[in-house]
Formats: C-alpha cells, structure tokens, sequence
C-alpha cells in the first residue's frame, strides 16, 4: 500500500518540476523512466520470504498499470499525468511506452523476484540503459551509428555501462543481503556483458516504430540472462568450457 502511494507521489513530484520550468517535459519523462523501475526493484528487500510476497510487490505496477489503463482509453481524467507520460499530449500513447514498462515491471516481480538476478538485469537495461541513451544520445549523439541514424554511439556506449553498473550494483546489493550465491564480480562481468551488449544491439536497431523498446529490451536481457547466467554459476563452480556447453544442453538449448 506504501509502496503504490509513493509511486503515485514519485511521478507526481516530476510533473511538479517539470510544471515549475526546473525540468522540460522530455528529461522529466526519462528521468521518471529511468528512476521508477529501479526504486521498485528496491522495495523488494521490504517484503517478507512468504511465497506470496512476490505477488504483493507485483500489485504495486498491476494497480498503476490499471490507473494507465482508465487513463488512457479515457475512462478517467488525468491531463497530468497524460502530460508527464506522452510524448505528444496524446492519451492513448500511455497504452503503449509506459504500460509496457509496468507489464515489465509486474513480470519480472512474478517471474524472477529476489532470487534470480535475471529481474534486476532487466530492470538495469530497460530503466537505466536505455534511459541513459536517451539523455547522453540527445545532447553528445553527434556521431550517428551506421545502421540507425536517430541513435548515437554515445547513446548506446550510456546504453551499455550504464545498464552494466547498475546491474553490478544490483548483483552485489543481493548477495551481500544473501538473495543469491555470491560469485566473484570479475568472473560475473563478461556473461554481463553479453547480455548488455545484446540489449544495446537490439535498442540501436530501426525497428523502434512498431517494437517498442520498452519490449524488445527487456525481454532480451531477460532471455540472454537465462541463457548465459547458468553459464556464469558453471563457470564459478570451475566447470571446463564443456562442462558449460553440458549445462546449455542440459537446458536444451545446446
Ligand atoms: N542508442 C541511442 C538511443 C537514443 N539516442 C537519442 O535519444 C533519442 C530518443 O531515443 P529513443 O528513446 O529510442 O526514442 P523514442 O522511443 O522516440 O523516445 P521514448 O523512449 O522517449 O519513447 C534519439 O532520437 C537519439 O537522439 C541515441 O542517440 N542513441
Ligand atoms: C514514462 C515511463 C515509461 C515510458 O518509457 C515510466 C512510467 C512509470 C509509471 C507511470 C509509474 C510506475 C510506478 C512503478 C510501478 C512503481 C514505482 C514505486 C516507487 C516507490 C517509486
């Protein structure tokens, strides 16, 4: 209940700053995007180890998911918050960008919770990766990339180390707390790098107009994730490359 009054009064401070002229509708926008996710993903260490828990925290973005939801077919008035989420002042753009977010947000509360870190990765990418590219590409994106000439190398290099350290942070703040097995950072990072970059990859393609970053992002981290995380416990366990390509096979993907 805390937790979805705070996330009303979270976005509601930014349109208040946007309203104030310290912050224009763009940067409000993004940094709602690039806070919410992550604050989120921290309230989990709130809940207690009940079974349950995980479906209590995921209430949290069900219940704004059904505000956006009332909001954007009409249902309800809120120019507001209709201000602060879209783009063009269009109402029915909340059914899109930012009810994705929070689908996300419900999935991987569900799905992966405190006990993968598959979850806080994809938050890491979807929230402060590709908001970070928004924010760096939009003021130093002058070199454009070859395959895409609305993104910029610097968009996606904030993409790519800014998803990773926060992912990092994520990995260290949940093994220190004792959610998951502990393994050396050093060794974690390439396998992390793999899934950022794969992330930064997808983000950077032109496919933008009709697959929503809010989509293809995270459900490519939290693919990579499943696929290279079991690789990277293999690898802490000191299994031989082969033993790892056992594991793959063992998760039929081999
Ligand atoms: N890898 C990237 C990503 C984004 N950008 C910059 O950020 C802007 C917005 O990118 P993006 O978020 O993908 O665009 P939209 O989907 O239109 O915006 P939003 O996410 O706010 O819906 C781009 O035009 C570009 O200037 C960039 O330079 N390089
Ligand atoms: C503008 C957004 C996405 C477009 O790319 C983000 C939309 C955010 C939502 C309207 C609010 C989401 C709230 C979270 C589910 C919970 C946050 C809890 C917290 C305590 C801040």
């Amino acid at each position: 209940m805390r937790t979805a009054v705070c996330s009303i009064a979270w976005v509601k401070i930014f349109d208040r700053l946007k309203r104030a002229g310290v912050l224009e509708q763009k940067l409000s926008r993004k940094l709602v995007h690039i806070t919410t996710g992550p604050i989120f993903v921290l309230t989990w260490l709130f809940f207690s180890d009940a079974p349950y828990a995980r479906f209590i925290a995921a209430a949290v973005p069900c219940l704004n998911g059904i505000r956006l939801l009332a909001v954007g077919s009409g249902l309800i008035s809120n120019p507001g918050l209709v201000n602060s989420m879209s783009r063009s002042g269009d109402k029915a753009e909340l059914l899109r960008g930012p009810l994705y977010y929070i689908a996300v947000l419900a999935a991987v509360t569900v799905l992966f919770w405190r006990d993968n870190p598959a979850g806080a990765i994809t938050v890491s990418m979807m929230c402060g990766g590709d908001g970070l590219a928004d924010i760096v590409g939009r003021r130093f994106g002058t070199g454009k990339l070859p395959w895409n000439s609305n993104k910029s190398w610097a968009g996606s290099a904030a993409m790519f180390f800014a998803g990773m350290a926060m992912a990092c942070g994520y990995f260290w703040l949940f093994c220190s707390l004792g959610y998951f097995e502990c393994f050396p950072l050093q060794l974690v990072l390439p396998y992390l790098a793999v899934v950022c970059g794969a992330c930064t990859l997808v983000e950077s393609l032109p496919v933008n107009s009709w697959f929503d970053d809010n989509l293809s992002v995270p459900l490519v981290a939290a693919g990579v994730s499943m696929l290279v995380l079991p690789l990277a416990a293999a690898a802490a366990h000191g299994c031989s490359l082969p033993q790892q390509q056992h594991v793959l096979q063992m998760l039929h993907i081999g």
